[in-house]
């Protein structure tokens, strides 16, 4: 049946014709960006951008666009763009060099606010660097090991955050519910603030201590279970590790900061487990003035992407980069490792402040688990690991945990 186009007047139909052309308009128009900049990327769908390739996997799409455009490209968030860079020299400049100067912020994210609004990860430039030299003194080594012995004891308190925290963002109702946890145990024991240096508000305070909780607790437990995989996967580090955890620790004796430094295969395994699967597989970089790098202009308000996970897994900076090899990180293994391109704790002065805290915590988990235990993979083991586009495994993560002879 013929459509009826008397139905609206011809200049209802004309007004509509304008609404779809300016709505069509309104979802490419951002698209130009990338094209004045001269910066090559997929060709962007109206409103969505470059979103949908992301279906392709994380991976293999970003090793899509390097092996097509070269180590610089872009892409785009819906309707924000995002420049990718894959350059070690372009990496060092954006994390490093000029990191107080042009790439001090991450992006605006509008849903961290309430509780989370003075949150180091979020806050801006001054306020940024305030708070980040007041909290630095409390990740020293000297205040690590104060904490020492007490923190595997915090796990258990930890699994029962884990549950209530298992939850895809950060809604507000949780956020607002540890809040007032947290406000109410400083209230009952206003001692704890002398742990804390002066010059923080109560409310910077608390937004440090859940962005603690929040930010620190699921990753150190995601980095710990990738970790045990790579280790039930590979038995020959496996072994090498509880050989050097034995010789060097007695099993039922209390392991100290000092005693976990020492061991050496323990910290490649870190090293190359988080290598192979980075916690963080992207991280970013707001660029808050028009700035020239290596002959590439990138204008102010431009969100900057570094693609941890494919430089980690690059073959021109690893060899065998698939395999799980945690020697490659022996110094006297010849193999060097090109700092700009190892980043699993992100880089530069505004990389993560609890990584030495995160990594001791992982250690001691470690020696403690695999004195007693090996683990190993089971029939319902996923082999190898597939992550969502979200990078989170598609399947749980099961292995088998064996008792060791005593
Ligand atoms: C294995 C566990 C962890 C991993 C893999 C990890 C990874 C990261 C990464 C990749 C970043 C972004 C860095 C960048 O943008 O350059 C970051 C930032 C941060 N992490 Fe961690 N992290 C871990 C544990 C922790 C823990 C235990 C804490 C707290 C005690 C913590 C607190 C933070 C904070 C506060 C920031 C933001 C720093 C800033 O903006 O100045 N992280 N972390």
């Amino acid at each position: 049946r013929m459509l009826d186009f008397t139905f609206f007047s011809e200049t209802t139909w004309t007004l509509l014709a304008l609404c779809v052309g300016l709505l069509l308009l309104y979802g490419v128009w951002p698209y130009r960006f990338f094209r004045k900049l001269g910066v090559p990327g997929p060709r962007p769908l109206p409103f969505v951008g470059t979103l949908l390739d992301f279906r392709k996997g994380l991976l293999s799409f970003d090793r899509e666009c390097q092996d097509k455009y070269g180590d610089v490209w872009g892409l785009y968030i819906g309707r924000s763009p995002i420049l990718m860079v894959s350059d070690p020299e372009i990496i060092k400049t954006v994390m490093v060099k000029e990191c107080y100067s042009v790439f001090t912020n991450r992006s605006d994210n509008a849903e961290l606010l309430g509780p989370l609004e003075d949150a180091i990860t979020v806050v801006k430039d001054e306020k940024w660097k305030r708070i980040r030299s007041t909290l630095s003194p409390c990740f020293t080594s000297g205040r690590l090991k104060q904490v020492g012995i007490r923190l595997t004891m915090m796990f258990p308190f930890g699994a029962r955050l884990a549950k209530l925290l298992n939850l895809e963002l950060m809604p507000r109702k949780s956020v607002d519910f540890f809040y007032n946890i947290i406000k109410k145990f400083k209230d009952q024991h206003l001692n704890v603030l002398l742990y804390f240096p002066a010059g923080l508000t109560e409310h910077e305070i608390l937004s440090q201590a859940l962005v603690f909780i929040f930010g620190g607790y699921e990753t150190t437990s995601t980095t710990l279970s990738y970790i045990l995989y790579n280790l039930a996967t590979n038995p020959d580090a496996m072994e090498t590790l509880q050989k050097e955890i034995d010789s060097n620790l007695p099993r039922d004796a209390p392991v100290s900061f000092d005693d976990v430094v020492r061991l050496q295969y323990l910290d490649q395994v870190i090293c190359e487990s988080m290598r192979l699967i980075p916690t963080a597989p992207r991280l970013e970089r707001m660029c808050k003035k028009t700035i020239q790098v290596h002959g590439l202009t990138i204008p102010e308000g431009t969100l900057i992407g570094i693609p941890v996970y494919l430089l980690h897994k690059d073959p021109h900076f690893w060899s065998s980069p698939e395999l799980f090899r945690p020697e490659r990180f022996n110094i006297d293994s010849g193999e060097e490792v090109n700092p700009y391109v190892y980043m699993p704790f992100g880089l530069g002065p505004r990389s993560c402040i609890g990584m030495r805290y995160a990594i001791l915590v992982l250690k001691m988990v470690l020696v403690r688990l695999l004195q007693h235990y090996t683990i190993e993979t089971c029939k319902d083991t996923v082999i190898p690991l597939e992550h969502d586009w979200m990078f989170k495994p598609t399947q749980p993560i099961k292995l088998t945990v064996v008792p060791r002879q005593q």
